[in-house]
Formats: C-alpha cells, sequence, structure tokens
C-alpha cells in the first residue's frame, strides 16, 4: 500500500513558482528520501501535504485519504518536524511537550522521557536557553512523541551533531523497523544514502527522478584502481570501456560501466599487487543534477 501518493501537485506563489507537476509515491515501511538543492520545492512540497499551504492544482492522498478533505485527521497520525522551529522561548521544555501531546488521545509521558533521555534533552529547561541543537531536539520529541505511522522529516539534521545526528538517525531506524513510514527531505546526499530506500530528486521545482538507491549506484560507474607489479602499457585498457583512464608508474585508474567480467579477465592477465573497486558517492552520481543550468 501506499502511504503518500502525489499527483501532480503544483503550488505557485502568485507569479513565483514554487512546485511544478510533483507526482511520487511513498510505500508502506519506507525510508523515502527527497533531495534538491536549496530553492527546488521540498519544503512546499511537504507543506503542501501537511495542508499548510494550498495547492494550485493536483492532488494528493496520504493514507488512502485525501489531504484536503482529511486534513485534520490525518494529521492525527503524522509527525512532522519543520526545516525551522519556533517556540514560544519562554516556557519550558516539558510544558511545550505536555501541551504538544495533549494534542493525542494517548498518555505521552513515557514515551517523552524516552525520547529526552536518548537525546540528552534537559526537559526543566527553558527554550529561551537552549542552543539551536537543543532545540532542534524539541522539535524531533515533539515529532515523534504521539509514535506517528508516518514521520515526515525537513532537513532534520541541520543544528545536530554527528554524534547526535547518529543517534538521530538509529531512532529513526527504529521507528521504522516498528513499522513507522519515513519521508525524509534533505539537500545532504550522503546522508540519504545512508538511510533511504529510494528517493525523488527535485530541482527547480520538478521531480526529475524517482529511484532505488541500489539501482542509482548499480547503473552507475565503478572506480576501479590497481596497483600493478611491473609498469605496463600505456595503452594496455584502451578500448576496454573505460573512462577517465590514467596511467601513473605503477597505478592505473579509471572509471567503469557495463559488465564488470571482460575487464576483470583483463585485469587478471597482468601481475598486480592491489585493487580498489569503489562505488561512487550519491554526490558523484547527481552532480549533474546540482549544477546551475545557464
Ligand atoms: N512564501 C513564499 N512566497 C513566495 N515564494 C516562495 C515562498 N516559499 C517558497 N517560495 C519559493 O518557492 C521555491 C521553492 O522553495 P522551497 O522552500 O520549497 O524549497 P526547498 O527545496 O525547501 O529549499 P530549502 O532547502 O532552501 O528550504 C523557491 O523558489 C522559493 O523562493
Amino acid at each position: 500500500m501506499n502511504v503518500i501518493e502525489i499527483n501532480k501537485l503544483t503550488k505557485s506563489y502568485g507569479k513565483s513558482r514554487g512546485i511544478v507537476d510533483v507526482s511520487f509515491h511513498v510505500e508502506q515501511g519506507e525510508i523515502f528520501g527527497f533531495i534538491g538543492p536549496n530553492g527546488a520545492g521540498k519544503s512546499t512540497t511537504i507543506r503542501t501535504l501537511l495542508s499548510l499551504i494550498y495547492p494550485t492544482s493536483g492532488s494528493a492522498t496520504i493514507f488512502g485519504k485525501d489531504i484536503i478533505e482529511h486534513g485534520p485527521e490525518i494529521k492525527m497520525e503524522i509527525g512532522y518536524l519543520p526545516s525551522e522551529v519556533f517556540y514560544y522561548d519562554n516556557m519550558k521544555v516539558i510544558d511545550l511537550l505536555k501541551y504538544s501531546a495533549s494534542f493525542y488521545k494517548k498518555d505521552c509521558t513515557k514515551r517523552i522521557k524516552e525520547l529526552a533521555e536518548l537525546l540528552e534533552l534537559d526537559l526543566t529547561k527553558k527554550i529561551d536557553d537552549l542552543s539551536l541543537g537543543n532545540k532542534k531536539k524539541v522539535g524531533i520529541v515533539q515529532g515523534l512523541l504521539h509514535e506517528p505511522k508516518l514521520i515526515i522529516l525537513d532537513e532534520p539534521t541541520s543544528g545536530l551533531d554527528p554524534l547526535m545526528q547518529q543517534k538521530f538517525f538509529d531512532l529513526l531506524e527504529k521507528e521504522n523497523k516498528k513499522g513507522a513510514t519515513i519521508l525524509f527531505s534533505s539537500h545532504i546526499l550522503s546522508e540519504v544514502q545512508r538511510l533511504c530506500d529510494r528517493v525523488a530528486i527535485i530541482k527547480d521545482g520538478r521531480i526529475v527522478q524517482v529511484e532505488k538507491i541500489s539501482t542509482l549506484k548499480e547503473n552507475n560507474y565503478k572506480k576501479i584502481k590497481i596497483e600493478t607489479k611491473a609498469q605496463i602499457e600505456q595503452n594496455y585498457f584502451l578500448d576496454q570501456g573505460v573512462n577517465q583512464l590514467e596511467v601513473n608508474g605503477n597505478l592505473v585508474s579509471f572509471m567503469f560501466k557495463g559488465d564488470i567480467n571482460p575487464i576483470l579477465k583483463k585485469i587478471s592477465e597482468i601481475e598486480i599487487s592491489n585493487i580498489w573497486i569503489e562505488e561512487p558517492s550519491l554526490e558523484e552520481i547527481f552532480m549533474h543534477f546540482y549544477e546551475k543550468e545557464d
């Protein structure tokens, strides 16, 4: 079943483009990445899904229900972390979280304590006295305290230090194993690569690709580097379907795409002392989507 289905969603802000004809779906149990450079339209898509703003055209459903018709009902089952969090600074963390919990029909006290302990968040402090990262943690607890079926995170890691990011990712993986579906927006490709099953890439308000992370990586170039025992002829690997061939003394490197067997045979015919075969990072795969067109 699809938890989120988006069909040609368009949102214009007056004359300026927000998003145009955005379509993709998120299946139950998926961790789905939504990536694109700043201003591409990630927040606009998410805010439309949560009916915080209304689409100019197109439609979307969450849990099979129309987002506009059933907005309030759907939101009871969603945990949302906005990209920027604003609070009543004068409140204590615990009071704000209790207030948030009061919207749901369950006792969230134990859960708030667990999450705060895990994220090392002091519940007794005033929001005003918290650092940016600690404010972000308040937002995370707020988003997860009612154990939602769908978790929507808009650039969730900004402000968290690397150790806390790891804890947060572990927490998300745990929630996912318990059954939560996750939509995760980010402009940092490496974190999407680490966590997500599939990704949608958005650029200039339009979806340019939706793909499994594994497929994206399989269909791409591999970086092969070998160290040979003796120097080889400069043209030994020419006409073998290699790209960006560099022969530097005993070090040979090139990019390769396609059936790996013939090239491995060719390598096995020389004596080598080491070999490295690397997957390109998502950054390398997607860089062309990020480059600005003139
Ligand atoms: N309230 C608004 N009024 C006018 N234009 C807006 C408004 N909000 C967003 N936009 C425009 O819509 C486009 C998409 O913005 P959006 O915030 O959705 O991008 P984003 O991918 O979330 O980027 P970022 O990572 O920088 O938040 C941008 O061109 C932005 O300038």
